[in-house]
């Protein structure tokens, strides 16, 4: 593993109770600050990866570094730690629909705060200050004290960028984020995405089901199927037709 290198999938494998695997025997690493988008079929293993690397499930085999620490030790304190510095976006927003923008926001700064500070939502002038800051990175500035649920759903997927932005972390993983958007809008978020990496310098990990928004917004493109690593290819080297093995079967 590199200096550069933020994290660092080594043969991993997750096998389930039921006999399947998410993940077959999977390596590679992300270098800080790359824009990676994870292609392929529904069912290739691309949510297992997610949930692996941010151990919201453990794994059979292998080891997931990021920053240098092996995530499977972790424990308790250090657990809650590591989770503070992943930011997780959701094709389903997971805003808190009775909250205004604003809360919903200032809650991605949770894990800092004693549980009883953010019941009563005791947040910090700096921590206000920057939640304005990143809805203003996102164009949402005129809706701080909108219900959430008054929203559209492009402007849901912003408010949940700004609110990643407010954890400052180390590692962004969105699981399908423009899934039940349409075209225009998900090529807007996608740039606020794209944003959060350029500006914040943020490293971004996006599930996508669309090739085209793959080739247009990362930097890399990593392709799974049935759980094995099929492709792993600079955007700006790969075309339609390379991203095709991908999806076609193969004798892997
Ligand atoms: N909790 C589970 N128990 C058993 N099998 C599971 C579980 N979660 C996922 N799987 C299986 O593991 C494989 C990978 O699923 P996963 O959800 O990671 O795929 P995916 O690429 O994210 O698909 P999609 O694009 O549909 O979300 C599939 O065969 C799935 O049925």
């Amino acid at each position: 593993m590199s200096d550069s290198d933020i994290l660092q999938v080594n043969h991993v494998t997750k096998l389930y109770p039921n006999g399947i695997k998410g993940l077959d025997d999977i390596s590679f690493n992300v270098k800080r600050g790359e824009f990676i988008a994870v292609v392929g079929l529904s069912g290739a293993g691309k949510s297992t990866l997610f949930r692996s690397i941010n151990r919201m499930q453990d794994i059979t085999n292998g080891e997931i570094f990021i920053n240098g620490t092996d995530i499977s030790k972790l424990k308790g304190k250090e657990l809650r730690h590591f989770r503070r510095k992943i930011g997780m976006i959701f094709q389903s927003f997971n805003l808190v629909n009775r909250l205004t923008v604003q809360k919903n926001v200032l809650s991605g700064r949770v894990g800092y705060y004693p549980t009883w500070k953010t019941i009563l939502g005791l947040y910090s002038k700096e921590d206000k200050e920057k939640a304005v800051r990143s809805l203003d990175h996102v164009n949402m500035l005129k809706k701080l004290y909108d219900r959430a649920d008054s929203l559209s759903g492009g402007q849901m997927q912003r408010v949940a960028i700004a609110r990643t932005m407010m954890q400052e972390p180390d590692l962004v993983l969105a699981d399908e984020p423009v899934a039940s958007l349409d075209p225009k809008t998900s090529e807007g978020v996608m740039k606020d995405l794209r944003n959060l990496n350029v500006k914040d310098h943020d490293t971004v990990l996006v599930n996508l089901h669309s090739i085209d928004l793959a080739l247009e917004f990362a930097d890399r493109i990593i392709g799974i199927r049935d759980g094995k690593l099929v492709f792993d290819k600079a955007a700006a080297q790969s075309t339609p037709d390379d991203l095709k093995e991908i999806y076609e079967g193969g004798n892997s």
